[in-house]
Parts: C-alpha cells; sequence; structure tokens
C-alpha cells in the first residue's frame, strides 16, 4: 500500500512549490522529473513549444485530451485570456485525483474543468454537457492509439471550426503513425512537425501542429 508515483509528484508540488504560482508548480514538476522519477509529463522542452503555439491560438476554448497529472493543464490554463477555459479528459480517477489538486495548488482551477471518462464517451456531449461550440484549440497527450479516432470524431461532432489547432503529443516517441498519416495528407489539414525531445531525455520526440481548414 505504497504511493504511486502521481502521488509522490503530487506531494512534491505540495512541498516545494508556492500555492497559487503556476511556473513554480511547473517547475516543481519538471525538476522533479528530471532529478527524482521520469513521468510521462509533455516537459520542459516541448513544453515551450506548446506555450507558444497556445500564446498564438490565445483559446477562448480549449480541450486537452490526457490530463495525467495535470502538468500541461496548468501549462495551458496559465496563458488563457481572461474568460478563456479548458477542458480536460482524464481516464483514470486515480490520476485525475492527484491531477485536482495540482491544477488546485496552481490556481488556476476556476479555468479549468476536469472531466472523468472516456474520450469516444464524453467528446460527442461537449456541447450538451458544457455548451461548447467549437474548440479553438486541442492538445492531443492521451493513448496513441485514440488520436486518431478521436480526431475525426471532434469532426463528426462538429467540434472543430476554420482555424482550430490540433497539437499533438509524441508523434515520434511512442509514435502516432496512423494520426500522423492522416493529417499530413487530409486536405482538411495543413500540418507542421516541431522537432523536439522526449521528455527529459536526449530522445528524438516531437508536436505536431494541425490547422483543421474546415
Ligand atoms: O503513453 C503515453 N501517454 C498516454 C497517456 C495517457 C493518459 O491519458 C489518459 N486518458 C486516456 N483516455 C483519456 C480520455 F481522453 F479519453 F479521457 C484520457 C490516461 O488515463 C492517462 O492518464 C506517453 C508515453 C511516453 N513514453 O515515453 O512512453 C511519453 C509521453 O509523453 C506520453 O504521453
Ligand atoms: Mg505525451
Amino acid at each position: 500500500t505504497g504511493s504511486t508515483r502521481p502521488q509522490r509528484l503530487l506531494r512534491a508540488v505540495q512541498k516545494k512549490a508556492t500555492q497559487g504560482d503556476p511556473q513554480s508548480v511547473i517547475a516543481t514538476i519538471d525538476d522533479f522529473c528530471r532529478h527524482s522519477e521520469w513521468a510521462m509529463n509533455v516537459g520542459d522542452e516541448k513544453g515551450l513549444i506548446l506555450d507558444s503555439i497556445v500564446s498564438e491560438v490565445n483559446p477562448s476554448t480549449a480541450l486537452e485530451l490526457g490530463t495525467y497529472c495535470g502538468y500541461s493543464t496548468v501549462r495551458i490554463a496559465r496563458l488563457l485570456p481572461p474568460g478563456g477555459r479548458c477542458i480536460t479528459l482524464e481516464f483514470n480517477p486515480a490520476y485525475a485525483a492527484v491531477a485536482r489538486q495540482v491544477i488546485a495548488w496552481a490556481g488556476i482551477q476556476d479555468k479549468v474543468q476536469l472531466v472523468e471518462g472516456p474520450s469516444g464517451d464524453l467528446i460527442p456531449q461537449m456541447k450538451e454537457l458544457f455548451g461548447v461550440q467549437t474548440f479553438d484549440f486541442v492538445f492531443l497527450d492521451h493513448w496513441k492509439d485514440r488520436y486518431l479516432p478521436d480526431a475525426k470524431l471532434l469532426e463528426e461532432c462538429g467540434l472543430l471550426r476554420e482555424g482550430t489547432v490540433l497539437l499533438a503529443d509524441n508523434v515520434i516517441c511512442p509514435g502516432t503513425p496512423e494520426y500522423l498519416q492522416y493529417v499530413r495528407n487530409s486536405p482538411r489539414y495543413e500540418s507542421r512537425y516541431f522537432k523536439s525531445h522526449l521528455e527529459y531525455t536526449k530522445v528524438e520526440d516531437g508536436l505536431e501542429k494541425s490547422v483543421f481548414l474546415g
């Protein structure tokens, strides 16, 4: 009945990060993952690319698939304009419980709606549950074999508009070959690869930014 890695990550945040300071929460998690225990957060290097794209899009409504411990949720939510919000989907209740506390410690819980459940069920309910018209920004960082079906589901549910930006983590490592082939070959997307490294390592990875053309 020991602790889990997400619980140890949360303990580090509550011990070392300044409450209400998103940047210190981000720095504490990066330090924990680099020097104590690796964890599958998007990390500091890819995180800077994420930051620059979120800032460029300046989304009123953002969707994140795969909350995990809430690291990228905090990165995204801290950059949202006033009134902006991030809906983040998490399947694993234990991870969701940790993420809620990380997000609260950062003080940005009012900008975040964390929803527990499978994307296949939740995406079709976005309009009725949360009054979402369309998303301005989508960050895909959940199970890699769900990127393609969920992108197609977002299209089918009318949740993407001309100009919606999809940003996908791990398109090289662990890899999302079917998703990559789709967004790079579909006439409905303008896609670009941002080369980087797998979080906290020297292994190549990258983010794929795909603009939905309507
Ligand atoms: O497997 C990786 N990520 C999988 C991430 C999975 C996370 O997404 C959640 N989820 C599943 N469905 C939903 C939804 F949306 F349905 F609610 C949410 C899972 O419960 C988990 O917390 C990964 C692996 C490596 N790596 O180096 O092995 C590096 C990375 O950056 C990674 O993201
Ligand atoms: Mg990832």
